[in-house]
């Protein structure tokens, strides 16, 4: 992880905190979700480990104290938002 800085927190679910990171050397973006070990590493965490796997092959770092699923950045802000933006485009067309 000393390769990495961090860019900024991207939010917090109900597992863990994600945040954006830069590879100090090559400057690439990358997405870690920080998932402290213990109790909250369940069945859940997994399906979201093998739903990740579906998509796209994560790397999962198993820290001392913390369980970490990197992922690509997407960028485009809020899913939901996207969501409700098209619905609302949708009835306005209609
Ligand atoms: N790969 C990503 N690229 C950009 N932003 C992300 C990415 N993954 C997560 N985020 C941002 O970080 C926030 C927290 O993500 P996280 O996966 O920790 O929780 P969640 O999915 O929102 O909630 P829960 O885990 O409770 O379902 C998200 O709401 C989103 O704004």
């Amino acid at each position: 992880m000393e390769k990495y800085e961090v860019v900024k927190d991207l939010g917090a679910g109900s597992f863990g905190v994600t945040k954006l990171l830069k590879n100090k050397h090559t400057k690439e973006l990358v997405v870690m979700k920080f998932i402290e070990r213990g109790p909250k590493v369940d069945s859940n965490v997994g399906r979201e480990i093998i739903d990740h796997r579906l998509l796209q092959h994560p790397t999962v770092v198993l820290g001392a104290t913390h369980l970490g699923i990197a992922m690509e950045y997407a960028a485009g802000g809020e899913l939901f938002d996207k969501i409700c933006n098209y619905g609302r485009f949708h009835e306005d067309a209609v």
